[in-house]
């Protein structure tokens, strides 16, 4: 889950560019990147750390042109802390092509040898979103053989493309000379959303970005969202082209979007997360309701950030006091998304701290929106503890996590789940050192979610349920992932070992 953006204007674009990378920060800490075009020259800056980190004024002069993309990267495929796989990525033919990618490929492995030995590609990272790249330019060139670039060339690249990747992506690119490009995958399983903004000179604007609260910071309205399989195509000239590219479209986004990854301000495929959030803490409570007896609980708090409204709306239902126990440092930042669980491990100290005069003598319920790894929870319990609860209950506004992620979020493997591996609840409860555990239930989070919004047929919730809406992901996959993971681990002690 990175964030993406673009924009075309017929003013420069560097700073609303750099604008929307803060307002989608939530989506990736790792690196962030833009390119902007001006005639026919792409001007990039990109590295590693927070958007305030990476761009000076020196590189934010350095970005001309009234085009542009942008990303923040939470790095899935290849070097979590690389420079060189920060993104937007760059290739020159056809046109001159650059991409910022959100999500996850699942068969990059496969397309990196068919680009090598068939396409003559030569891919300079282990990044997917590289691969991803270079498939299009391969479509694109195959396509606009002997032709000026069109609609029916640039759409035909994209549906050739379709058939060649599995996985998630929601992708942002522009091509030198011919504007920008924007698609969703046929199941649209990480988000993508179209604004318009009528400029001051009256020509109209397009932002596309992977949250509508960039748009809005921007003052642009929310056209729509981009559909499953649809690309979209702002040609040099601001014209707007649209079409469905995927043969076999089956909508399913990510049910987490709701649950954890985007900010509640934000609207996806018709659905306000904050709406969801708050259904999720209604059928939370029917849960609860059926675990705990209410008269032995004192306070509802939740945990900051994610699980606010959820605990808030809880605790109105149940007729619960509602409390802000732990107070959050708001100069560190996410902690699930942080590469690392040493480093994740210390930031949950550093980033909440509980105030002693909310626990003391008193029967607490924590809500959490998910617990993953449990390494938030674990620390939080504790610290209830430390600060004198009489009783530490604990509620997920999520079912457990019981399967890797393969469409873009960080939990590739079972054994670093808490839930993975089929462990029961009990189990969980005494891992996490609390007196009382209430998970929501995959019905009550897809009604939630689903209720807000009838025309989405589904959702993945592959890490909840084990069912990959991609139909690729066997066992040996997520085990081949596994491997690579252990590899990864392995080779970076060794590194540390010899410096
Ligand atoms: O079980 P874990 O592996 O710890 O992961 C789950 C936790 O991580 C997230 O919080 P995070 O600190 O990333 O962000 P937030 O401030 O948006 O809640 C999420 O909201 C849970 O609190
Ligand atoms: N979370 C994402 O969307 C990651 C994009 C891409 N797979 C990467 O690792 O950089
Ligand atoms: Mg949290």
């Amino acid at each position: 889950m990175c964030g993406i953006v673009a924009l075309y204007s017929s003013s420069p674009v560097n700073q609303r560019l750099y604008d929307a990378l803060l307002l989608l920060q939530h989506r990736g800490q790792d690196a962030a990147g833009i390119c902007t075009v001006e005639g026919r020259t792409f001007h990039m800056h990109k590295a590693m750390g927070l958007v305030r980190d990476v761009f000076r004024t020196r590189n934010m002069r350095d970005l001309f042109g009234n085009c542009g993309i942008g990303q923040v990267r939470y790095p899935t495929q290849g070097n979590a802390g690389s420079n060189n796989e920060s993104q937007p990525f760059y290739v020159n033919a056809p046109y001159g092509l650059v991409m910022a990618h959100n999500g996850n490929l699942t068969n990059a492995e496969t397309l990196l040898w068919e680009l090598y030995d068939h396409d003559r590609r030569h891919i300079n990272t282990t990044s997917d979103s590289e691969v991803l790249l270079n498939v299009f330019a391969n479509e694109l060139q195959l396509a606009t053989q002997g032709k000026h670039l069109d609609e029916d060339c640039l759409f035909d690249a994209i549906k050739s493309m379709h058939k060649r990747l599995k996985g998630s992506y929601a992708v942002v690119c522009m091509i030198s000379g011919h504007g920008l490009v924007a698609f969703r995958d046929p199941h649209g399983l990480r988000p993508l959303c179209i604004g318009t903004n009528t400029a001051e000179d009256g020509t109209t604007e397009y932002m596309v970005a992977s949250e509508s609260v960039a748009l809005e910071g921007s003052e642009f309205k929310l056209l729509r969202d981009v559909e499953p399989g649809e690309a979209i195509w702002i040609d040099e000239k601001g014209n707007f082209h649209s079409r469905q590219c995927a043969e076999e479209v089956t909508m399913a986004p990510c049910i987490f979007e709701y649950v954890y990854l985007a900010r509640p301000d934000s609207t996806i495929d018709g659905i306000s997360v904050y709406a969801a959030r708050l259904r999720l803490g209604e059928k939370l409570a029917e849960e609860i309701k059926k675990t705990i007896p209410l008269d032995e609980i004192d306070v509802v708090m939740p945990i900051p950030d994610s699980s606010r409204p959820a605990a808030a709306q809880l605790a109105k239902v149940l007729g619960l006091e509602y409390r802000e126990g732990f107070i959050k440092n708001r100069y560190v930042g996410r902690t699930f998304i942080m590469p690392g669980q040493a480093i994740r491990k210390k930031s949950v100290r550093q980033k909440l701290n509980a105030m002693p005069v909310e626990f003391k003598d008193k029967r607490v319920l924590l809500v959490d929106d998910s617990i993953v790894r449990g390494t938030t929870i674990t620390e939080i319990v504790k610290m209830a503890r430390q600060s004198g609860a009489r009783k530490v209950y604990v509620a997920s506004g999520a079912p457990p996590v019981r399967f890797p992620n393969v469409y873009g979020i960080d939990m590739p493997t079972t054994n670093e789940l808490i839930a993975g591996n089929g462990k029961d609840v009990e189990s969980i409860r005494k891992e996490i050192g609390a007196d009382a555990l209430v998970y929501q239930t995959i019905e009550g989070m897809r009604e939630a979610v689903g209720g807000l919004n009838p025309a989405v047929p589904d959702f993945d919730c592959s890490c909840f349920d084990g069912r990959y809406v991609t139909g690729d992901v066997s066992p040996a996959y997520l085990n081949f992932i596994e491997g690579q993971r252990k590899a990864a681990k392995e080779a970076k002690k060794k590194a540390e070992r010899e410096e």
